[in-house]
């Protein structure tokens, strides 16, 4: 597991280019018969992908959490980007298809992952947080599970901003300690997200950009709102927001992204807005 200390934003915005790309983009992620994982000290965030090919993979908790398992103190969110597979969780089998994702609570202890068909593999993308109670294990498919005023359409074509935020984990959805984690699909032609953009000084995010062509782009935008910052991204990469920063991108083709958030509360509109007249 690889550990990511937290930032200070008097210092990120001296930092170039590299060593904004070291401490706040994930890339790699998704490596075949591999679980790949990311400790964030930001809020302790744990970002991560399995990715099962030709054999089953076992979450374990690695010398990093000293715990007996991964969930013993923890809680996790999973979303499969990749081809039907499924994770077993305490014996019982989760089958999922593209987009189909997953709230684990605390106190799980054998987690596993295998994919349907070597070819055309599962790709579970995971975010997990400390947690201190358990809320029940919950399958979600998209279609059917999520509420409709948890599908959230926002902007227009006409501000390339035409988008469908999903709220998969989040309280009176899907309940869990601190957790909250969703999908945001834009729509052809439409290239912007969260613009315009916010902070929110109670909660970290994490996103991760997919569904990105292989000649496209992502500008990702971060730093405080009069300091920002870009780091440029390509798909299926993840990049770490702190809670002062920023978290908005525009890119060469339309994208969808899975954004996680980890903080004080769950409210999901309690949010600092940032005045365009104020960005810098
Ligand atoms: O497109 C958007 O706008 C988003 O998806 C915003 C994120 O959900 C977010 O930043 C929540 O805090
Ligand atoms: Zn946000």
């Amino acid at each position: 597991m690889e550990v990511r200390p937290g930032a200070n934003p008097a210092d990120v915005k001296n930092y170039d280019t590299d060593r904004l790309r070291h401490d706040f983009l994930i890339q790699n992620l998704f490596v075949a018969d591999e679980i790949k994982t990311i400790y964030s000290q930001i809020d302790r965030i744990i970002v991560g992908a399995a990715t099962p090919v030709n054999k089953e993979l076992v979450l374990e908790a690695g010398a990093e959490l000293r715990a007996k398992y991964f969930l013993e103190r923890r809680e996790m969110g999973i979303i499969n980007i990749g081809g039907n597979g499924t994770v077993t969780v305490d014996g019982k089998e989760y089958n999922f298809k593209y987009k189909d994702g997953m709230y684990i609570g605390m106190g799980a202890k054998d987690i596993s992952f295998k994919s349907e068909d070597p070819k055309n593999p599962a790709k579970f993308y995971l975010n997990s947080a400390p947690a201190h109670k358990t809320y029940p294990t919950v399958f979600i498919d998209p279609a059917k599970d999520i509420l409709p005023e948890n599908k959230k359409e926002l902007g227009c074509l006409e501000s390339a901003n035409h988008r469908t935020i999903n709220k998969y984990i989040l309280p009176g959805q899907v309940e869990s300690c601190q957790l909250e984690m969703g999908m945001t699909c834009l729509e052809p032609g439409s290239v912007w997200n969260t613009m315009p953009c916010h902070t929110h000084d109670r909660r970290m995010e994490v996103y991760l950009y997919f569904e990105v062509p292989e000649d496209a782009v992502v500008f990702h935008y971060m730093g405080e709102p009069t300091e920002t910052r870009h780091i440029v991204m390509r798909n299926e990469e993840a990049v770490i927001s702190p809670s002062w920063s920023i978290h908005s991108a525009s890119a060469t083709h339309a994208y969808t992204f899975i954004w996680g958030m980890v903080g004080e509360n769950q409210d999901f509109d309690d949010m600092d807005d940032v005045d365009m007249k104020d960005l810098r």
